[in-house]
Parts: C-alpha cells; sequence; structure tokens
C-alpha cells in the first residue's frame, strides 16, 4: 500500500480520490525541523508554499521511502530540486492549474490602486469620507508592461488587452514566436514605457532580486507595480522608498520577502493593495491543483 502525506492541504475530492486508489492519505503539516524525518516513511508528499523541502530536511529523508515530491502549485523554490532528483526523488508541480486565478488577481490589485479601493477599505473604516482625495486614473488606454509572458503572463495580458490596456512584455527568452498581439520591449525600454508593470516571473536565487533601486529609477514618474510573482522579485526596502519618494504611485503585492511577512511598513503603506499570497486560493484552481495531484501520482505509481 502506497502512503501519501499531504502536508500543506489538498482540496477534499483530491484526497477521496487518492483513497479510493487504494492510497493511505496523511494529511498533516509537519514543521520545518521535523519533516525530513517524518517524510522516510512516505512514498509521496503533496505540499503548497508552506513546507519547504531542501537540502536539510531531504538529508535527514536519507534511507527512506520517498520517491516522489509534488508541488500542488506552479513555483518550486521551495523545494531543493537538484538535490532531490540526484537522490532519486522525482519532483512535479501542476504549472496549468492556477493561472487563470492569479491573472485575476494581478488585475484585481490593478484596479484596486486605480481607484483607491485598497485604502478606501481602511479610511472608511474609520468614518473617512475621502472623495475629494482619491481622484483615480482610468486603466483603459494605459500601457500595462508584463514581465514574464508565460501561463500566467498571457492570462493577466489578455485581460488587460480586453479592459482596453495596450500590452507590451519582456522576457528573457526574448520575443516570443506567434506573439504578434504585445510588442517586445526589452527590461529597460519596458520600464520606461509603462504605466503598470506586472511581474510574472520565478525567483532566481542566482540573479537576485529583478526589480530594485536601479529599475525604479528608470520606470515613469507615477507608475504602478503588481508582483504575483515571488517576493524576492523586487527589492522591498527599494519599493518603499520608491513609493515614499512618489516615484511609485502605488504597488499590489501578493508575495513578499518573507512569508509570512513581517513588513508593516510596507503592508500598511496607504499606497498599497495587499494579499497574504492567495493567488492561487480559488475553488476552481485548488480543484484543477487537486485533480492534476491525482493523476501525477496514478501515473507515477501505475494505479
Ligand atoms: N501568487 C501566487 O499565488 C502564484 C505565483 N506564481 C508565480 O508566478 C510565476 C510564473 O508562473 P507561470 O506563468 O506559470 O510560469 P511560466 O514558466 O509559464 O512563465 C514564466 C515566464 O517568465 C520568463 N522568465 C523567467 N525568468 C525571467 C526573468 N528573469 N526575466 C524575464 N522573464 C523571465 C520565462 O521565459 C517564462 O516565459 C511562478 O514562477 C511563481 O513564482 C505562480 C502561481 C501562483
Ligand atoms: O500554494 C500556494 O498557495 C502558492 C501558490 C504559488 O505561489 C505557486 O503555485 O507557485
Amino acid at each position: 500500500m502506497k502512503k501519501v502525506l499531504i502536508a500543506d492541504g489538498l482540496q477534499k475530492n483530491a484526497v477521496e480520490q487518492l483513497k479510493d486508489l487504494g492510497i493511505e492519505v496523511i494529511e498533516r503539516h509537519f514543521e520545518q525541523e521535523e519533516l525530513g524525518e517524518a517524510l522516510k516513511e512516505f512514498d509521496a508528499v503533496v505540499i503548497r508554499s508552506a513546507s519547504k523541502i531542501n537540502k536539510a530536511v531531504l538529508d535527514k529523508e536519507l534511507g527512506g521511502k520517498l520517491k516522489l515530491i509534488i508541488r500542488g502549485g506552479v513555483g518550486v523554490d521551495n523545494i531543493d530540486v537538484d538535490y532531490a532528483v540526484k537522490n532519486g526523488i522525482i519532483v512535479k508541480n501542476t504549472p496549468n492549474a492556477s493561472s487563470v486565478s492569479v491573472a485575476e488577481l494581478a488585475i484585481a490589485h490593478i484596479f484596486a490602486l486605480a481607484r483607491f479601493i485598497n485604502i478606501s477599505n481602511v479610511t472608511m473604516r474609520d468614518g473617512k469620507w475621502n472623495k475629494k482625495k482619491y481622484v483615480g486614473t482610468e486603466i483603459t488606454g494605459k500601457t500595462l508592461g508584463v514581465v514574464g509572458l508565460g501561463r500566467i503572463g498571457r492570462e493577466t495580458a489578455k485581460r488587460a488587452a480586453a479592459l482596453g490596456m495596450k500590452v507590451i512584455y519582456f522576457d528573457f527568452i526574448g520575443e516570443i514566436p506567434g506573439v504578434s498581439e504585445y510588442e517586445y520591449y526589452k527590461l529597460d525600454e519596458l520600464l520606461a514605457k509603462s504605466d503598470f508593470i506586472s511581474l510574472h516571473v520565478p525567483y532566481d536565487a542566482k540573479q537576485g532580486s529583478l526589480i530594485g533601486k536601479e529599475e525604479f529609477a528608470k520606470m515613469k514618474e507615477g507608475a504602478y507595480i503588481i508582483n504575483c510573482a515571488r517576493g524576492k522579485v523586487v527589492d522591498e526596502a527599494a519599493l518603499l522608498e520608491a513609493l515614499n519618494s512618489g516615484k511609485v504611485a502605488g504597488a499590489g503585492i501578493d508575495v513578499f520577502e518573507q512569508e509570512p511577512t513581517q513588513n508593516l511598513e510596507l503592508v500598511s503603506h496607504p499606497k498599497v493593495s495587499v494579499t497574504p499570497h492567495i493567488g492561487a486560493s480559488t475553488n476552481e484552481a485548488q480543484e484543477k491543483i487537486g485533480e492534476e495531484v491525482v493523476n501525477i501520482i496514478k501515473e507515477f505509481f501505475n494505479l
């Protein structure tokens, strides 16, 4: 009998389907220090972003049964993939399931910032009526610079274009063949041309933050930035500086350098719209993630 650990939660239907396949399913979150030892008795583990399967965890598991790590999500930056593979453990993710949900959240942050929805929700609770202060901006006709035109970037671009925005993009692979509806620019040019910038790239630890002090300096005066990718893609200290100087008019942030974030200066900044890493947290995305997880396990163990 195969034994699977669901460490950070999985949609109910998917758990039931795994049990129907004759799998022993344990739903339990382990503290980081206990995780490696615990993994020894499982054939597979399913995680979201809360559990980190790094070298230290994998070293404790060595000699155990683990053969498969599934990231119920896209980013595998919380897994030491190379080290896992070197030790005969396969790593899989569910890359398509949450693209629409993340794109919708990015668009939601654009609207929140453009029309002061974020800060109105705070100030009105204090009895304030800032009608004269909150003169917003239409997004129709504005330029959205999408950084990373992959699955989520494209879903975001499609929605922004449908709302009347002019979409341009940068992707480190260069101009993408077959993409004719959006113009490609180098990052520097995109930063200078965009009214709104939405980031949809993975975090590359070797590269460090993609958007820091220099990149903020290249942006239009009063640009808006949306980060639904990974916290460390943006240098939070440089972002705060840009918000305080007025260079950046607003930031929509779903992901943080440290999670849960303790950067209350950023979170409570009046020009910021925040969500607690909920890009993939919709019923639809989680259902699709559950389906993909079941399929991966079925295929991997020939069930
Ligand atoms: N907020 C949330 O809950 C979620 C966040 N994410 C984040 O979104 C990221 C993107 O996801 P997908 O669109 O599915 O990935 P994807 O792999 O389909 O697209 C990423 C695109 O970015 C490009 N790229 C990579 N590094 C780059 C760089 N340094 N500069 C410019 N372009 C670069 C790639 O060529 C690719 O076209 C994930 O890596 C993850 O970090 C993903 C799901 C949920
Ligand atoms: O599991 C989550 O909620 C995080 C989603 C995410 O960031 C991803 O799939 O890369």
